[in-house]
């Protein structure tokens, strides 16, 4: 049996704000436990929630980023629940009418396919305390709970049941990653839990039109681990099924040491979470003029920077959508391929040199110690023939170790190219002088022996000989 699997994902991302959704505590990664919640986050008798006004923009922002639906009204709702974490007994969330409705992205595939995403809704919530089951605390046996995340705001993306591959899921959510961090709502630190995938995984016969019984893999804090679980999780649903069992709906954890899902809770023993709308909290009303005001606001999204990087400078979608996964990798390729001239090179050498040599040492672009008008430099000496492709790998690495700008490194270097057509000719008499064997089997029919002069003049030249030229006056001096 051919099976098929179904993913949605979702995605929790923590909006960049300062201060909490519904109170004025701060919102700081790392401070010493329940330093940052107020009597509001904690849930204390006779409090009040007060929307921040800014959690509204930023999830509106991203709305528009993916050309949804904005709803004029949308509704706060008490999704209830009992855990040490959550002391007011209830999160606040949106439920039957979230501010962000139908949306789509797109996502391209290793092989450059582009595939639409649907995004079903995103809403606004609170996110709840943290439990810490740390043996060092009190001195063991115990489990704390530190309230400092508890009021921090989020917006949950939810999609539709798309994606049809671990692959396309987390083609996805770098997509949703990269989207939030360009419209800047997030600042999408995995790490620090401001950016956590729940996966929704079902499988079913090929060609079916009815879905599988989903299981959910929660809290995923990187796209590897992603990758991973989801695969797990089809290949055990697969196994299940072949061996005539049945899928039950559940909550799973992903547990990277053992590379496997495990059940957390079933849907029998899951919650009702008797959801209402918060009569502490007024409906959010959103016009028409705001929207457009926040839609004049966003900055070119990364979708029509890869399609003007294919379109505009004649990249390949691959390309394309790999030089525009960051803004300040973007600008950067940019920057490159308009001070050249030449939008292929430029890629190439973002891409390919460029960043292997970040990866190597562990730097981010803006840490680059070659910059973007370098980086150029060096390409208009490639492209005006001062040096050859190869040459130029040997003049970046000096570049990278400080040693100049191109033209610098050149120079002290002595590594222009020879394209004096007199000093490769007598180059070439040298060696075939030197080699009369191999003239001999050249001449005879055996073409490949042509490398092998060729090999001998660059080797003379230490790569400095101009390419063609050897081609063209070896050529000719070996014609029988
Ligand atoms: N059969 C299925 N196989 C895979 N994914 C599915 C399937 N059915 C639904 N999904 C996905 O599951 C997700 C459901 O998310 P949603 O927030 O609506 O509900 P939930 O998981 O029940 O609630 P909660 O927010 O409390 O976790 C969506 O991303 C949806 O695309
Ligand atoms: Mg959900
Ligand atoms: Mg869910």
């Amino acid at each position: 049996m051919q099976w098929e699997t179904v993913i949605g994902l979702e995605i929790h991302t923590q909006l960049a704000t300062q201060s909490k959704i519904f109170s004025a505590a701060p919102t700081a990664f790392g401070a010493e436990p329940n330093t940052q919640a107020c009597a509001i986050d904690l849930g204390l008798p006779g409090v009040l929630p007060v929307l921040n006004a800014e959690v509204v923009r930023l999830a509106v922002r991203f709305g528009t980023a993916i050309d949804a639906e904005i709803a004029p009204r949308s509704v706060f709702a008490r999704k209830n629940y009992f855990y040490p974490d959550l002391p007011k007994g209830y999160q606040i969330s949106q439920y039957e009418l979230p501010i962000v409705g139908r949306g789509q992205v797109e996502i391209v595939l290793d092989d450059g396919t582009v595939k639409t995403i649907g995004v079903t809704r995103a809403h606004l919530e609170e996110d709840a305390g943290k439990s810490l089951h740390d043996d060092s605390l009190l001195g063991g046996g115990h489990t704390g709970v530190d309230l400092n995340r508890a009021g921090t705001p989020l917006l949950e993306i939810v999609s539709e049941p798309d994606m049809r591959s671990p692959e396309e899921a987390v083609a996805y959510a770098r997509k949703i990653h990269q989207l939030v961090r360009y419209i800047g709502i997030s600042d999408g630190n995995m790490q620090e839990g401001s950016f956590r995938v729940d996966a929704n995984v079902s499988v079913r016969p090929l060609g079916s039109d009815t879905f599988g019984t989903r299981t959910e893999i929660k809290n995923v804090n990187s796209f590897r681990f992603l990758e991973r679980a989801i695969a797990f999780e089809v290949e055990r649903q697969i196994d299940l099924l072949e061996d005539g069992g049945r899928v039950i709906q559940e909550t799973r954890l992903y547990d990277a040491a053992n590379d496997e899902t495990r059940s957390m809770r079933t849907k029998e023993e899951a919650n009702d979470y008797r959801y209402f709308p918060d009569p502490d909290l007024l409906p959010v009303e959103i016009d028409a003029a705001f929207i457009e005001r926040v839609t004049a606001d966003l900055p070119e999204l990364p979708d029509a920077k890869r399609a003007r990087f294919r379109d505009d400078f004649g990249l390949s979608e691959y390309d394309a959508n790999l030089l525009s996964s960051s803004r300040v990798l973007a600008d950067y390729f940019e920057a490159v391929a308009r001070a050249s001239g030449e939008p292929k090179l430029a890629a190439n050498w973002v891409s390919g040199e460029l960043m292997a040599a970040l990866n190597k040492a562990g730097l981010e672009i803006e840490a680059s110690p070659v910059d973007a008008e370098g980086l150029a430099g060096l390409i208009a000496r490639i492209k005006d023939g001062t040096i050859s492709g190869k040459i130029a790998k040997q003049v970046f690495e000096a570049m990278w170790l400080g040693e100049g700008d191109a033209d610098q490194v050149i120079e002290q270097k002595g590594l222009k190219q020879i394209t004096d057509s007199g000093a490769i000719e007598s180059m070439i008499d040298e060696i075939i002088a030197a080699n009369p064997v191999q003239v001999e089997q050249y001449r005879a029919g055996k073409e490949k022996v042509f490398g092998f002069f060729v090999g001998q003049v660059m080797k003379a030249s230490a790569g400095k000989a101009n390419p063609q030229q050897v081609n063209a006056i070896l050529k000719d001096k070996l014609r029988p």
